[in-house]
């Protein structure tokens, strides 16, 4: 089983890109877990509702009053990408509304964090040939619901499903080590990732990624990618886990000091 991450700051232009890699796996016979973001879209619905949260290390600090325009962002992400691949004839079940995501609270008020992956049923439903399309939030034992960053929960569902590959498609060629720079690295470690955070290489969005990189790396996921959503070669090279490193990409694998391409 692969899991892919479809960062919300694609707003639908990794569409193709998507279906083919879909298409691909699914001739292989590896069923695809497909995890979505979509903090642009919670951002503008916020906007709309004259809401303002910060961010901290990259987590939007969510309210109660926030919550409802958190899940609708996600659900329409979640219907746009359920009816794409389904309009290019890939069947699909739809998870938007926090079923697959258990909820923990940590402390800061509706911004959560992952407890637990409710994984049989998104076994059900890859085993019975359609692709799962899980919305990141999560609800806890009471159904109350939690915003999550999206990076963490497909990190901790390619765990539960104990998925050999993750991929990560965003709006950048992968990960920066330097982003002013634009230095990207290609074959990475653990240990080079997580120097590369403490020394604060990351902001925004990237920091979450990298730290859920990082968890699945450390879980039992052993090729996890972040690729751009955009460009075909890169997600389809990345889905197959092939090494040949014309297109770009980061990959980490996991357990070893990074591999050579
Ligand atoms: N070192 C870095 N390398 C790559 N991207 C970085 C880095 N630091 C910050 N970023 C930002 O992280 C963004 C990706 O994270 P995010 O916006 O959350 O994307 P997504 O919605 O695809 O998950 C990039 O567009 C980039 O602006
Ligand atoms: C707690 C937290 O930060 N939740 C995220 C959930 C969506 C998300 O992660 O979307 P991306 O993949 O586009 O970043 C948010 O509110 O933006």
């Amino acid at each position: 089983m692969i899991v892919i991450k479809v960062g919300g700051s694609l707003e639908g232009s990794a569409e193709l890109a998507l279906v083919e890699a879909v298409r691909e796996a699914r001739r292989r016979e590896w069923p695809v877990v497909v995890v979505h973001g979509g903090g642009p879209r919670i951002s503008k619905r916020l906007r709309d509702a004259g809401i303002e949260l910060p961010f901290v290390n990259g987590l939007r600090q969510t309210t109660a009053e926030a919550v409802p325009h958190v899940v609708a962002a996600l659900a329409e992400c979640n219907r746009e990408i359920s009816e794409s691949l389904a309009r290019h004839g890939l069947p699909v079940q739809a998870f938007a509304d926090g079923e697959v995501v258990i909820a923990r609270d940590v402390g800061r008020d509706r911004t959560g964090e992952v407890g637990g992956v409710r994984v049989e049923a998104v076994r059900a439903a890859a085993q019975s040939g359609r692709v799962p399309v899980i919305a990141p939030f999560g609800r806890d034992e009471a159904g109350q619901p939690y915003n999550i960053n999206a990076d963490h929960a497909a990190a901790q569902i390619a765990r539960a499903v104990q998925a050999p590959r993750l991929l990560f498609l965003t709006d950048v060629p992968g990960i920066y080590r330097d982003f002013e720079a634009r230095d990207l690295l290609l074959d990475t470690s653990r240990e080079e990732l997580a120097m590369l955070l403490a020394s604060g290489a990351f902001s925004t969005g990237m920091i979450p990624k990298v730290t859920a990189v990082l968890y699945a790396a450390e879980h039992g996921v052993r090729e996890v990618w972040v690729v751009d959503g955009r460009d075909q070669d890169a997600v389809m090279c990345a889905a197959l886990g092939q090494s040949d490193r014309r297109a770009v990409g980061t990959r980490l694998v996991g357990c070893t000091e990074g591999v050579t391409a």
